[in-house]
């Protein structure tokens, strides 16, 4: 029974994820690693030092080869990681909509590039929404990340007269929906192709100095990946945690995932299932990087089946993961319309 006076909605909620190119041209690659790249919470070091390198030699040498990487993914709908983050907020805004029994406004905001975050606050105005839930799409927390977005969540708060009220979701490492949802992806992929040697969990990974000052981001990782191996009751051996995606000279989280795959076939392991757990949406870093990158470096060392498995996506079982996220946060506004 819905007991709602008002017709505005009981909150709207933004959905934040990292952004991607508009297209996969050097020119608006360059754009975005621009955007991405001079945020400080993702390159700490000190601007004076940073900006001549980047402006001097990143954004001249990497847009083009990075360019290249995006045509191999992209999509006639556009860039994977929008198609799909589209159509996580579409299903989640029914899904939502059912729950409280009205009409729940559902937008996305990207950190860098578009639909920017301060785009998907106005839209969620232009809908009546005074009530926002802030979820960003990061199961893991890391200050490169989560608090990225809380930087600019707060930017956009100082531009406006009359501030909505917000709720930030910070993290959903070990949430019981999370872990459900990965566990189901894995059984369906073992289902169709088979158990391989062993399951690897390769996160994103961050400078391991984030990490030494503070940042909790291994931490809750490994924590993902324990109550996943517990889940599919997978012993010791037959799962591995590693880290993709380094960038620059600096030591990153170890293992490296291309590292390992190259190490693994040698230690006996010939085949390999590969999740990719931080990310809630495919798109280059999984498409490209560990999709066709890192399976090409294992075959190269003499392994023989590798097989990776998509990201949650528009899962049910993810979108549900997401209804209950957004229901937590929201249930002191809205208890009365919640059926
Ligand atoms: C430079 C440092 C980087 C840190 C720290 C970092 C952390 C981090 N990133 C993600 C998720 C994604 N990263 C993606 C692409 C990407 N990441 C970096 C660099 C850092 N990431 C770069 C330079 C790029 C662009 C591609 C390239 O030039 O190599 C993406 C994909 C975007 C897309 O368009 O598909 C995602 C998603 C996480 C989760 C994370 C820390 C935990
Ligand atoms: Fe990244
Ligand atoms: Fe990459």
């Amino acid at each position: 029974m819905s007991l709602t006076l008002n017709p505005s909605p009981a909150f709207g909620v933004l959905l934040v994820n990292l952004g991607t190119p508009d297209e996969p041209s050097p020119k608006a690659v360059k754009r975005f690693l621009r955007q991405f790249l001079s945020d400080p919470r993702v390159v700490d070091l000190s601007p004076w030092i940073w900006q001549p390198l980047l402006n001097g030699i990143i954004l001249n040498t990497r847009p083009a080869k990075v360019a290249k990487l995006y045509q191999s993914v992209w999509t006639p709908e556009g860039s994977p990681l929008m198609v799909i983050s589209a159509r996580q907020a579409q299903k989640l805004a029914v899904d939502l909509s059912a729950t409280f029994n009205q009409t729940i406004p559902v937008e996305l905001g990207m950190s860098y590039g578009n639909p920017s975050i301060d785009a998907g606050f106005e839209r969620l105005k232009d809908q009546g929404a005074e009530r926002i839930v802030v979820l960003p799409l990061y199961p893991q927390y890391s200050c490169s990340t989560v608090a990225s977005v809380f930087d600019a969540v707060a930017r956009y708060l100082k531009t406006v007269r009359d501030m909505p009220q917000v709720r930030f979701n910070k993290d959903y490492f070990d949430h019981d929906a999370y872990i459900a949802a990965l566990a189901h992806s894995v059984t369906r992929h073992w289902k169709t192709h088979g158990q391989a040697d062993k399951l690897l969990l390769s996160f994103h990974g961050i400078p391991l100095r984030y990490v030494k000052e503070g940042d909790p981001y291994r931490e809750q990782c490994f924590v993902t990946a324990k109550l996943l191996a517990q889940k599919l009751e997978l012993s010791e051996s037959q799962w591995q945690v590693c880290f993709q995606s380094r960038f620059g000279r600096e030591e990153w989280l170890t293992p490296y995932a291309d590292k390992l795959l190259a190490e693994l076939p040698a230690q006996g392991i010939k085949s390999v299932d590969v999740i990719c757990p931080a990310f809630a949406t495919d798109c280059l870093e999984t498409l490209e990087e560990i999709s066709i990158g890192a399976k090409e470096t294992f075959l190269d060392a003499g392994g023989s089946d590798y097989r990776f498995i998509p990201c949650l996506n528009d899962d049910e079982l993810h979108i549900e993961l997401l209804r209950q996220l957004i229901q937590e946060q929201a249930v002191s506004w809205a208890h009365t319309q919640a059926t």
